[in-house]
């Protein structure tokens, strides 16, 4: 996706990942919101980009992705303010398996509200121009892990994401759904879950197993690799120490035979 021009929306942008690819958004021209419920490090790394990028193409919105009318407001404001939308990273997440109910609203509840949302202002059946949408899911959502809550959470966005990236809805919306997983990566996320003893002893031996912490620029690549590859659509892009794969190409029950597959009917 050419981004020169373009508008983007990110949640959770105030620090970590989310930080990292709205900074990455800017670096390729587009103007982007960075919607966080962290008002002192939103303003802060929202201060810091106009001074990189400019004052006119970069704005913080405080907004709890979990609050409907918030996350709804937060859309609208991105919209009236920049003049459109054109990409949308539902970035945004947590790891508590105490409060897990918390875990689940704001990784894939907000992150199903985050894609209709997009669908609803990019989507060319709604007047939009069509655009992409990225959700952060994670290694957790593609494999055992020992935090089942958080796991759960991130195997649903990998769900959703397929399903919103069938090409018949492409045909309709022009808008592209894409997943990026990655493994451990070095953010606040990894200093204080909020876990029992043994799953947090688990995640660090498999932590050493996986060849250790990637770093913010290395998932950013991923992030670029979905930029870039403007056939994906559905795409699950698994990002770790050894590297980036593709998962789930396989054909369905209902392909497999013929081993035919539509082709997308519209690429925005
Ligand atoms: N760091 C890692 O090892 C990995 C992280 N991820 C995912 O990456 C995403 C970003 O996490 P990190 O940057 O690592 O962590 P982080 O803790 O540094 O950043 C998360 C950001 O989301 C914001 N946030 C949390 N709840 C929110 C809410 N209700 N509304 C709006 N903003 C909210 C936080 O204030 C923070 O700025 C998450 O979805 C996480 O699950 C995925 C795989 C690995
Ligand atoms: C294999 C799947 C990885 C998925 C990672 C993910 O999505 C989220 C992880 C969130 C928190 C993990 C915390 C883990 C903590 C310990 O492993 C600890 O050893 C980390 C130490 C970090 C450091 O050395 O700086």
């Amino acid at each position: 996706m050419q981004l020169s021009g373009k508008v983007a929306l990110v949640t959770g942008a105030a620090q970590g990942l989310g930080k990292g690819c709205a900074e990455a958004i800017l670096e390729r021209g587009a103007k982007v919101a960075l919607l966080d419920t962290n008002e002192s490090a939103g303003q802060e790394t929202a201060a810091d980009f106009a001074l990189k990028y400019g004052a006119d193409r970069c704005t913080f919105i405080l907004c709890d992705v979990t609050a409907k009318d918030q996350l709804e407001g937060a859309f609208q404001k991105v919209v009236d303010h920049f003049g459109g939308l054109d990409l949308v990273v539902n970035n945004a997440g947590i790891l508590n398996e105490v409060q897990w109910e918390k875990c689940i609203d704001v990784n894939l509840v907000s992150v199903v509200r985050g894609c209709h949302l997009g669908l609803r202002y990019m989507g060319k059946q709604n007047g939009g121009n069509g655009g992409l949408i990225i959700n952060m899911s994670s290694v957790a959502g593609l494999y055992a892990f020992p935090s089942p809550v958080y796991a759960t959470t991130k195997a649903g966005v990998v769900g959703l994401t397929r399903s919103l990236g069938m090409d018949y809805k492409l045909g309709r919306d022009c808008v592209r759904v894409n997943a990026l997983c990655p493994s451990f990566t070095t953010t606040a996320i990894l200093a204080d879950p909020e876990v029992p003893e043994d799953q947090y002893q688990h995640m660090k031996d498999m932590l050493e197993r996986g060849g250790g912490l990637m770093q913010i620029p290395d998932v950013v690549k991923g992030l670029a690799k979905l930029l870039d590859e403007d056939d994906k659509n559905g795409a699950v892009l698994e990002v770790t120490v050894q590297g980036m794969k593709y998962h789930g190409d396989e054909s369905g029950p209902w392909d497999r035979e013929s081993g035919t597959h539509q082709p997308n009917l519209c690429i925005a």
